[in-house]
């Protein structure tokens, strides 16, 4: 197969039978043979794996570089342990283990000056269990698991990935061995395809156990159980008693993690010796000194531990496609008013849903690494529900953009039926800055009691809707097959597709993904409140309380209350409340006159005026000449809105004509200023000019002290009022 796809082939075999005796060229030569036939590039070498240097010297005599090198020459001398001779054990070491040590000892330097190498082991199930008449074969077999893993340590900064394959497969080893239909089925052409991905140049994976056979393909990972601290005290020693009596909790599974290094796996352990420490600060206070510190072993080494677990900036690229899959997902239809605004790229004010932001924050919270992270969970999808959700817009959306997400575990409480597992993620565009953050509360079913905290300190609070009757109610019906479409936006949990999955989690058929019946809500309100411009939708959080299935009928009901939107959503079918102390904060049309007020004199008294200042500020960021000829006209000031003073600082004081804009914490930064031409003024004044449109269009441009008076008020209707 290397052969196949271009690769100069050594083939290396010493000739011997499947015992090590004997020595022929008949081997290595059939091989080369077929691959020169062909077509293919290869030389043979009759060398013994032991002089490894030789079969590498071969390749560089004859083709100037080693890329890759597979491990894979082998023998067999099966005995029962006690029969089991010198001999039999020393060849069978020397081939396997010694062999595979010889030649990539011989093989790395040539690598490591290249910077690129690929190296196989081939190891066997039979290492990894244990094999009766194998005992010489199985310790090698597993000795090269070893000998690849520190390999691929060492090799990684040169970038040397080595990587272990355990094949079952029909071959001159097996012959007898496997079962005849077997045989036939498990065609070592199963394993090449592994050993090529493996040897890929865009192929990360190193240090890792792969398992294959008639072309299935698995890896393997540890797992080691949550343990338990048996001493209260670096003073006190544990007798095999304590070991005895903790037996139960040593071995539970059913609290287990999984380490990917040594490292993780030191970690762990040095953070039990931690928590027995910091426990034993505190024990001066309790009363039950005789209760062993292992009576909640999961608080002090398991779940606890994430909170503070990061995740890497990852990035993410969407593009117009993604936030109209997204709107379909969520139940917007070209029928609907505005439809069109998140469901064709081409349409007028084209944009994501405010809710789409939760898409590339999701990518972070689904990487494996943050589970893989925390010691004693070992994630159930069917059992690891959405719990609360937290989204706020920095920015307005844009329609394609990669953007880069931080994540970090914030919180884990003990629910008693469940954990809650609270991570913060943040997301920024390309020049780093900041354009919404998320929250993620996860509810795991069945992870509860570890004696971690109950109340939460981190999570963004839920509302309580007003006491009247709602201001507004809206009934959305949700599609049959809306998870099924909702799920190609990221969140392939088979709990929302699968019966069989859905079952295993309690479910009597697969339940609607919580953030699609989030985002369906949001989209309601955004019609209802915002007249569906995402730029004024700042931020909206809720709790998911009860399952939806896919086709139920939701009712949302909606209170406003100044800039905040509260609302709770009921099944209609049965009657459940399915989302409770939600709310959206937006952006309103007015501006109050407290607000306005803000703004010392007359003069600098100006408009708010959602977008419009968007647009400005992006055309001037885009185009550096009009940086200087525009001046400040635009002012975001809705004090009485926290949210948006937050993200906004806008003000006209800073000197005349000039705009500055900040963030929060920031401080203020200027920014941009923006001047308008008088003429355009007029057409502005007269309704003539629509501000949004003529300032894409360049023609929009304003000069000198413009104060904007109550003639404009009309024409920037529905954005802002003076
Ligand atoms: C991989 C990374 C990202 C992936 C995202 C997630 C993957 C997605 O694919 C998964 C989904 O989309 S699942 C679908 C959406 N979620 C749901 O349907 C969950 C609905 N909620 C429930 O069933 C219950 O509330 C339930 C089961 C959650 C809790 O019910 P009970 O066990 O009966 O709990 P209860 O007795 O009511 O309360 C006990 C304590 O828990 C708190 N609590 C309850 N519901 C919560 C919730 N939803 N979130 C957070 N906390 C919650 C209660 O307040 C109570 O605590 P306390 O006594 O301290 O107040």
């Amino acid at each position: 197969m290397f052969g196949s796809r271009g690769a100069k082939v050594v083939v290396n075999d010493l000739g011997g039978d499947t015992k090590g005796q004997g020595q022929s060229s008949r081997a290595a030569d059939k091989v080369v043979e077929e691959i020169r036939q062909a077509g293919g590039i290869a030389v043979a070498n009759y060398d013994s794996v032991e002089d490894g240097d030789k079969i590498v010297q071969t390749a560089l005599d004859n083709f100037g570089r080693v890329d890759i090198l597979v491990n894979n020459a082998g023998i067999l001398r099966d005995k029962s342990f006690p029969r089991t001779s010198d001999t039999d054990w020393d060849l069978v070491q020397r081939v396997h283990l010694r062999g595979s040590f010889m030649v990539t000892r011989a093989a790395f330097p040539v690598m490591k000056k290249q910077k690129f190498g690929r190296i196989i082991m081939t190891a066997s199930t039979s290492g990894i269990f244990g094999n009766f008449g194998q005992a010489n074969y199985s310790a090698a077999k597993l000795g090269l698991l070893g000998l690849s893993n520190t390999v691929s340590i060492e090799g990684q900064k040169y970038n040397i990935h080595c990587n272990t394959i355990a094949p079952v497969s029909g071959t001159r080893m097996t012959e007898g061995i496997l079962p005849p239909d077997l045989f036939d089925e498990f065609k070592p052409e199963f394993v090449a395809p592994l050993v090529l991905w493996l040897c890929h140049e865009d192929c990360e994976d190193t240090g890792g156990l792969f398992l294959t056979a008639g072309g299935w393909y698995g890896k393997f990972r540890w797992e080691c159980t949550n343990g338990v601290m048996c001493r209260k005290s670096r003073e006190e020693m544990v007798t095999p008693e304590v070991v005895r009596d903790h037996w139960d909790m040593i071995t539970d599974f059913s609290h287990s993690y999984n380490p990917e290094s040594g490292q993780e796996a030191t970690a762990h352990l040095v953070g039990a010796l931690q928590e027995m420490d910091s426990a034993g600060d505190t024990s001066s206070e309790n009363t039950s000194a005789s209760v062993p510190p292992s009576a909640s072993p999961s608080a002090t080494t398991g779940p606890m531990s994430a909170v503070g677990v990061k995740v890497q900036p990852k990035t993410f690229t969407y593009t117009f496609k993604d936030v109209i899959l997204y709107a379909l997902g969520v139940g917007v239809s070209t029928k609907d008013e505005n439809g069109l605004q998140f469901l064709y790229e081409n349409s007028e004010g084209f944009s994501p849903l405010p809710t789409f932001c939760v898409v590339p924050a999701q990518a972070v919270m689904m990487d494996g690494a943050l589970w893989s992270s925390i010691p004693g969970w070992s994630v159930d999808l069917s059992k690891l529900l959405h719990g609360e959700m937290y989204i706020e817009l920095m920015k307005p959306l844009p329609s394609s953009a990669t953007l880069s997400t931080d994540m970090e575990v914030v919180e884990v409480l003990d629910k008693g039926s469940g954990a809650v597992l609270t991570a913060d993620t943040i997301s920024r565009n390309e020049s780093g800055e900041p354009l919404f953050r998320t929250q993620w509360s996860l509810f795991v079913v069945g992870e509860g009691n570890f004696g971690g905290p109950r109340k939460s300190t981190k999570t963004v609070p839920l509302m309580d809707h007003p006491s009247r009757a709602p201001d507004a109610s809206e009934e959305v019906v949700t599609g049959v097959d809306q998870a099924a479409l909702y799920r190609l936006s990221g969140d392939l949990n088979p709990l929302h597709i699968d019966p069989s999955f859905a079952a295993m989690g309690g479910f009597a058929q697969p339940i609607l993904h919580g953030l699609c019946f989030y985002g369906i809500i949001g989209r309601a309100i955004l019609k209802h409140y915002c007249g569906s411009d995402p730029t004024r939708f700042k931020a909206m959080k809720t709790r998911f309380a009860r399952p939806v299935i896919p086709g139920q009928r939701l009712v949302v009901d909606m209170w406003k209350e100044g800039s905040r939107v509260y609302f709770t959503c009921t099944v209609k079918d049965t009657g459940k409340v399915c989302l409770t102390g939600g709310y959206v904060d937006i952006i309103n049309q007015e501006l109050s006159t407290a607000a306005a007020d803000d703004v010392s004199s007359t003069a600098e008294r100006t408009v708010a005026c959602a977008g419009l200042f968007e647009e400005m500020t992006k055309k001037v960021a885009d185009n550096s000449d009009l940086a200087d000829k525009v001046k400040a006209v635009f002012l975001w000031n809705i004090n009485k809105n926290k949210s948006l003073a937050a993200q906004w600082t806008v003000d006209l004081r800073k000197g005349p004509g000039k705009v500055y804009t900040g963030l929060p914490n920031d401080g203020v930064k200027p920014s941009v200023t923006l001047t308008l031409e008088d003429e355009d003024m007029v057409a502005l004044g007269t309704g003539k000019l629509n501000p949004q449109k003529a300032f894409m269009s360049g023609k929009l441009k304003v000069s000198g002290n413009v104060m904007l008076t109550q003639k404009l008020q009309h024409l920037l209707k529905p954005q802002a009022k003076i």
